[in-house]
């Protein structure tokens, strides 16, 4: 089982912006997609999400074809937005309820599953709550605890870190780690690569919408010419001065 991007070009209407994307992720693994704002991160995760339609290429996940089976394939697929998406009128316990009808996952087990994460990020008594009393970071926490809900076999993660307690950040890395232990497959942009470390083995650099390596930290570190003792701020400002003279 995999996820495979195979020539994948998109964007938005008339406006180009990814351009003959290549990779893949196997049973076990997380891909960290890194790169300067506006690299194309966001728009690659949109394009495997089904949210925008590829101008050429392939997505495909466990042998399903995105474009030929989409319902198949969103089935497998789960998603923390970098900012919550959450329904105003919908309390916490009806969002989770959405979550299971729309993976069709068994109530019991279903519940079973939610309560151990409710828990651990501190929202088991706030199932009655509207999104209105949530904070930014608890809203976080109901995208976090609803994907993990659906154990999808791919976890797509969209900027994770930012916002979250440090207390959230450790769990979240846990059930991510937890989550590759059991065969599902990760998906994340960040700009924090010390937490990201944690669980994600290998990363692509997305350079304006192209992928110019990939490869773990220090393979990345190697075909920048960066040291040991180089902070990946180094490879940032190595980006944006490639940027500056294309
Ligand atoms: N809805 C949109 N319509 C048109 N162009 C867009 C849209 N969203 C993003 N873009 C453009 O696509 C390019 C890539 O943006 P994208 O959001 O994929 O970058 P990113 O790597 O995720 O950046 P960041 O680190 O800031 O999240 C940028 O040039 C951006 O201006």
């Amino acid at each position: 089982m995999s996820l495979k991007i195979t020539n994948l070009t998109g964007g938005y209407t008339g406006i180009p912006v990814i351009k003959n994307l290549n990779f893949s992720i196997e049973e076990g693994q997380a891909l960290g997609l890194i790169g300067l704002n506006g690299a194309g991160k966001s728009t690659t995760i949109k394009h495997i999400l089904g949210l925008l339609r590829p101008q050429a290429g392939k997505i495909e996940l466990a042998g399903l074809s995105l474009a030929e089976q989409p319902t198949e394939f969103k089935r497998q697929v789960a998603y923390i937005p970098e900012t919550p998406i959450l329904y105003p009128e919908l309390t916490l316990k009806e969002h989770l309820e959405l979550t299971m009808l729309s993976y069709d996952l068994p109530t019991e087990a279903a519940w079973e599953r939610a309560r151990r994460l409710l828990k651990m990020f501190r929202l088991d008594d706030k199932l009655d709550w509207l999104p209105i009393h949530f904070s930014k970071g608890m809203k976080q926490k109901v995208m976090i605890v609803s994907a993990f809900l659906a154990d999808a076999q791919l976890l797509v993660i969209d900027e994770p870190f930012t916002g979250l307690d440090p207390l959230a950040v450790t769990n979240l890395l846990d059930l991510i780690k937890e989550a590759l232990s059991q065969g599902k497959m990760v998906l994340m942009t960040t700009h924090v690569l010390a937490d990201a470390q944690q669980a994600v083995s290998q990363y692509a650099v997305l350079n304006r919408g192209t992928i110019e390596i990939i490869g773990s930290l220090s393979e990345i570190r190697q075909h920048y010419g960066l040291k040991d003792s180089d902070s990946f701020d180094r490879l940032y400002q190595m980006l944006y001065q490639e940027e500056q003279h294309e």
